[in-house]
């Protein structure tokens, strides 16, 4: 791994210190590549408001998919604690923000997260951080719902886990089919949420509540 992406993320953290003094490159080669973008698009790369465009789109999508470079161990391991607790944890309204493998472009939403703990629970900032692990990647919402599961059900040894996505695309919204009002929901079950319809049928009920605020 080149040393930038190792800046861009250290033990499992996003860091945001990626400032670059004027005059300098952030990553060249990344910026020569926006650079023809925007020559492509009928742009002068040269002109004033353009000049660290390149060098901005670089470390936004540096950013936008540093989700490759974490893995869910890294991020919770301080925060998994041995607890007899047995009944439903639900984080809801989680936002999310990911790019569409296919266009590139935002899709987002938010996530619903559901397990039934077996002698281990972990904090709860640590579920939302779990699910930016894989919404920084190029992903298809189906694949961004089972890869949440899967994660958690790795780390957490639960009975069960339940993720729900509601989400827009903007390659629908802006280009397309252009359907501004479409919203896509995918769910993934696990252990005990797919076996048990009670178990599902309660965190589908909890999720669809109103909430505290
Ligand atoms: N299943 C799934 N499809 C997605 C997701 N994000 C975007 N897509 C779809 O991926 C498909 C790509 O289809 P193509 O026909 O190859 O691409 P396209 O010509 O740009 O398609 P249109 O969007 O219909 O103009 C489109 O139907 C998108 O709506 C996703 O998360 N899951
Ligand atoms: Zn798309």
């Amino acid at each position: 791994m080149d040393t930038k992406l190792t800046k861009v993320v250290r033990e499992g953290r996003y860091i945001g210190s990626l400032d670059v003094k004027p005059g300098e490159h952030y990553d060249p080669e990344f910026e020569a590549s926006v650079e023809e973008i925007l020559t492509r698009l009928g742009e002068d790369p040269k002109r004033e408001g353009l000049k660290r465009t390149p060098q901005r789109v670089a470390k936004a999508l540096d950013f936008l998919t540093s989700g490759y470079h974490m893995t869910v161990e890294e991020v919770v391991k301080d925060a998994l604690f041995e607890d007899e607790c047995e009944e439903m944890v639900i984080v809801k309204d989680v936002e999310f923000y990911s790019l569409c493998e296919h266009h590139m472009l935002p899709f987002f939403g938010r996530a619903h997260v559901g397990y039934l703990p077996k002698g281990r629970i972990v904090g709860l900032s640590k579920i939302a951080r779990v699910i930016d692990v894989f919404a920084r990647r190029l992903q298809v919402q189906e694949r961004l719902t089972t890869q949440i599961a899967s994660g958690l059900m790795a780390v957490l040894n639960a009975r069960g886990v339940g993720v729900v996505l509601e989400a827009c695309h903007f390659c629908m919204v802006m280009r397309g089919v252009q359907k501004q009002n479409s919203q896509t929901v995918t769910s993934a079950m696990l252990g005990t949420f797919r076996e048990d319809s009670r178990t599902r049928a309660e965190f589908m009920e909890l999720i669809r509540r109103s909430s505290v605020s």
